[in-house]
């Protein structure tokens, strides 16, 4: 029997199974994720996290299970149409900054707009507002190697925003930050997030940044648990921005919140994960 995914689920997988050379990863994991929410999936290292985010995105596929995007099936679709999924719809920043190195960071910012086929004058206009953003506008003509792992992460984070995703996944995304630094980064993907009602999902072992999200699901050993509403207190939603301020509608982007790789060939050696 074919059990379709709730209308409001803009993500939807059911019992995913994931072994990666004979590791379990995901031992029977399904999940919801509501569209514009911001859902935590939390957990201790080799819990399973990295490995559902990249089942849920398309990145890897499941070996068994079920994914869909929007009420359409994800775990279906042949690795080309995964790819345009994944660069059109969905954005990714994982706990090492990944840029172009050749590409200055405006430019790889830019990127993701282009391939989705804005024009290159609005993609510029736009990288440079998330730049702004992110606080590194200043280092919008320099190229990754000229700057710092810090400075790198803040421009994968405006990169993963920029062409408005439908889902941003973020694995461990502030790991590479200090401490302020990374409440700032956090606060400002997750308001960014809810000012564009870009759907969230944040997988992080750091039970303190938990408390950004709507809801947390506790992974343990490849297993989740059901999703818990976060307080109203602890929750970001109450920063939320009244007006939109969305780069290229002429608000001002700039400190108005207050503060995917390519598909792998799976390494087996315990040093690569
Ligand atoms: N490429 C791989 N080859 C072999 N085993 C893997 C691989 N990737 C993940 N695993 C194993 O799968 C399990 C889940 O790993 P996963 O990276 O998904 O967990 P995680 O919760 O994201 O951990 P971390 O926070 O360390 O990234 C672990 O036992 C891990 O060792």
């Amino acid at each position: 029997m074919t059990i379709a995914p709730p209308d409001n689920d803009v993500l939807w997988a059911r019992a995913l199974v994931k072994t990666h050379c004979g590791t379990p990863a995901l031992r029977g994991v399904s999940l919801g994720v509501r569209e514009g929410e911001v859902l935590a999936v939390a957990g201790p290292r080799g819990s399973g996290k990295s490995t559902l985010l990249d089942c849920l995105s398309g990145l890897t596929p499941a070996d068994q299970g079920e994914v869909w995007f929007n009420s359409a099936p994800v775990h279906t679709l042949g690795r080309a149409a995964r790819e345009r999924l994944r660069r059109e719809r969905f954005g990714y920043v994982g706990p090492e900054p990944q840029l172009v190195p050749e590409l200055t960071a405006r430019e790889n910012v830019a990127l993701p707009l282009l391939l989705s086929g804005a024009p290159r004058r609005a993609a510029t206009l736009a990288a440079a507002e998330w730049l702004e953003r992110l606080d590194v506008a200043d280092c919008a003509r320099l190229r990754p190697a000229d700057l710092r792992q810090e400075q790198r992460q803040r421009i994968a984070v405006a990169r993963a925003l920029a062409h408005r995703p439908t889902v941003v996944f973020a694995d461990e995304p502030t790991a590479p930050l200090h401490r302020a630094a990374r409440d700032q980064v956090l606060r400002i993907l997750v308001t960014a997030s809810r000012s564009h009602r870009i759907t969230l999902v944040l997988a992080t072992n750091d039970p303190a940044l938990a408390r950004y999200a709507d809801r947390v699901a506790t992974m343990a050993d490849g297993r989740l648990s059901a999703p818990v509403l976060t307080r109203p207190a602890m929750n970001v939603r109450a920063a939320r921005p009244e007006a939109d301020d969305t780069p290229g509608d002429g608000a001002s982007a700039a400190h108005s919140v207050d503060e995917a790789p390519e598909e792998s060939v799976e390494q087996c050696s315990p040093t690569s994960v």
